[in-house]
């Protein structure tokens, strides 16, 4: 029998009770007349602290609380992709229809019920890979998973059904047929090696808290490409990696993540709104259901999985939003698929963690914070990697989030702690958005661990100066920045020509390459390919400006050539596969070297 309690002490989404009975420190339960859904925080000897995750107004002292007696878990089946749900993974209806909405409803407003319970089981096509006597294990594959009634051509990502990791293996003594099946019947009967039997179904539970097993973890050496240049060359993503987005006010935190979103190369996205206001948030749904998937022709809201937590909705759902995210990424990984979480934004998160602790009466830390804030910040982002799943097969999750800190001070104690746990940090600066400088990242400020280990994957695309033509562009950035403090000083025209020159080569590398807008047809994506060509074509005016320096070329006769325009215009004037427009400008390049170059020979003479 489930422990009861009775409420003696409510604030805001936290409440005290009386328990009979022994509550498990983090059991699911359900409080009051409505059953409000909450988690044990705390347990005494005759009292447990619960955070609900609903709004709490009406409860009252009395109430009766009853346990469940398993963690705060959810249910990870093939129906959760393509939906929207809460930070428990209920869903939620775009329009305030309980996740019923028709799909091309207007996403106005998003909505939570009171008692809210997790979506109803779908049909699926569930087509075995196994045969009955088969010997399976903990995370092996038993079949393919397909929407219901769908032809094959039609099935979008395939989606398989697994032996829930924390099950015990065994013989397949019963198996469906191919054929259509609910989420939560049995399509499998295991015999373990104790004689026990249990059945499986498309989908299982899971407590959201707890990472789910892999067989290992793989080095990160594949990237995760973003099509945004300034992350895919300079500052790089690994697939399995993590990167942190600080960034103040409207510096476009949110663009960018949803960005990514829209053009990286995961299979799987799980986008977790966390605090962001209802409209944004809406805003973003309609895209979604609009945008087709530039790989596959299909929505993208078919491979997204939305985790909506607007700033109007219970705190404490909030607060297990992120948990709950990369609980779903997790899930999909052990199939063998690419997953990228975005967490916009994990300052609001950290601010429910704050609300929550100060109701408790904890000692506050840092800017307010409880002192557990460094280590539920890693519990998360140390769920990000790329892995051997246990049926053997590749998978990954990486996760960025983006991080809201107050009048922008990157010293605040969300920044400062997620920084320890990212190996990116792109940080968005303030006066380059204020100039309309988008993506607004700071090329000095940010930092990836993993560009390293990503050369080689450069090099196997055929791009084999990528490291050195990264390092140049940084280099040349950093001197900028040192540079243009002197010009201020004493005016461009009084410095040398090879820092003039320098000057010229940074400004290239900033508006043609770094420059990108999330809004253009034309360059709001780039394949590797398309910013490999890029790359070098910039490597080689810088190449050929030391050249030309070395014959006495001034910097402002190649400035005033035309291939600096046409150059700078290349991300905005041509198209992904026109690789016959960059050849022509490689040629111009060559004749416009050849004809400065035999300008200042006249002049010499
Ligand atoms: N990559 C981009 N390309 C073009 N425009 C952009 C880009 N990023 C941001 N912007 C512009 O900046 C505006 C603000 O961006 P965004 O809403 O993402 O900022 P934010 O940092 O998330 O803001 P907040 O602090 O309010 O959450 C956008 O409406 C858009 O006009």
């Amino acid at each position: 029998m489930s422990a009861r309690a009775t409420t003696t002490w409510i604030s805001g989404p936290v409440l005290r009770a009386a328990s009979e009975g022994a509550f498990l420190l983090r059991e699911a339960v359900v409080v009051g007349d409505d059953r409000l859904l909450g988690e044990v925080i705390r347990v005494a000897r005759d009292e447990i602290t619960v955070q609900v995750y609903e709004d709490t107004s009406g409860l009252r002292p009395g109430d009766p609380v009853e346990g469940s007696g398993r963690l705060l878990s959810i249910r990870l089946g093939p129906g959760i992709l393509g939906n929207i749900f809460d930070g428990l993974l209920r869903p939620i209806g775009v329009d305030g229809t309980d996740g019923d909405a028709a799909p091309d409803a207007a996403p106005d407003s998003v909505w939570v019920r009171p008692g809210m319970r997790e979506a109803p089981a779908g049909r699926f096509r569930f087509t075995p890979t196994v045969a009955v006597g088969d010997r399976v294990a903990p995370g092996s594959v038993l079949g393919d998973v397909g929407p219901d009634g769908a032809e094959p051509a039609e099935q979008g990502l395939r989606q398989r059904c697994l032996v829930p990791p924390d099950a015990a293996a065994g013989h397949i003594v019963e198996l469906a047929d191919a054929g259509s099946v609910a989420e939560d019947a049995a399509v499998c009967t295991l015999r373990t090696d104790d004689g026990g039997e249990y059945d499986v179904a498309l989908s299982h539970r899971w407590p959201v808290r707890l990472p789910r097993p892999v067989a290992k973890r793989l080095p990160e050496d594949e990237p995760m490409l973003t099509g945004q240049r300034i992350l895919d060359c300079l500052f790089p993503i690994a697939r399995g990696g993590t990167a942190s987005i600080p960034g103040g006010f409207g510096t476009g935190k949110t663009v960018l993540l949803e960005t990514i979103a829209k053009w990286c190369d995961a299979d799987v996205i799980v986008y977790v709104g966390c605090g962001e206001r209802g409209n944004e948030l809406a805003g973003l749904l309609a895209e979604f259901l609009e945008l087709q998937d530039p790989r596959t022709g299909r929505p993208l809201l078919e491979r997204t999985v939305v985790i909506a937590n607007t700033s109007n909705m219970p705190v404490a759902a909030r607060e297990a939003s992120i948990y709950t995210g990369i609980t779903v990424a997790e899930y999909f990984r052990d199939q063998g698929l690419d997953v990228a979480l975005m967490a916009d934004s994990t300052s609001r998160w950290a601010e429910a963690l704050r609300e929550v602790s100060g109701r408790l009466g904890e000692l506050p830390g840092e800017g307010g914070y409880p002192a557990y804030l460094s280590s539920r910040l890693a519990d998360f982002y140390e769920r990000a990697a790329r892995v051997e799943t246990l049926a053997g097969e590749q998978g990954s999750v990486s996760v960025m989030g983006a991080v809201s800190p107050p009048s922008g001070d990157f010293s605040e104690p969300v920044t400062n702690h997620t920084r320890r746990y990212v190996g990116c940090l792109w940080a968005l600066d303030v006066r380059r958005a204020q100039a309309r400088f988008y993506p607004a990242i700071h090329p000095l400020t940010s930092y990836s661990n993993s560009a390293q280990g990503l050369a080689r994957w450069w090099h196997s695309e055929g791009c084999t100066r990528w490291e050195t033509l990264r390092r140049r562009f940084l280099t040349l950035l950093e001197d900028e920045a040192r540079l243009e403090r002197m010009a201020r000083i004493i005016g461009r025209d009084a410095m040398p020509p090879r820092q003039r020159l320098t000057l010229l080569c940074a400004q290239l590398i900033n508006q043609a390459f770094l420059r990108q807008s999330a809004f253009s047809e034309i360059d709001r994506y780039a394949t590797p390919q398309r910013q490999a060509v890029m790359m070098r074509l910039i490597g080689s005016f810088i190449d050929a400006g030391d050249k030309l320096l070395a014959d006495g070329v001034p910097p402002e006769r190649i400035n005033a050539a035309p291939i600096f325009r046409s150059l700078m215009r290349m991300g905005e004037e041509i198209p992904e596969g026109d690789w016959e427009r960059f050849s022509e400008l490689d040629r111009e390049l060559t004749a416009t070297v050849r004809r400065l170059r035999e300008e200042a020979a006249e002049v010499d003479v």
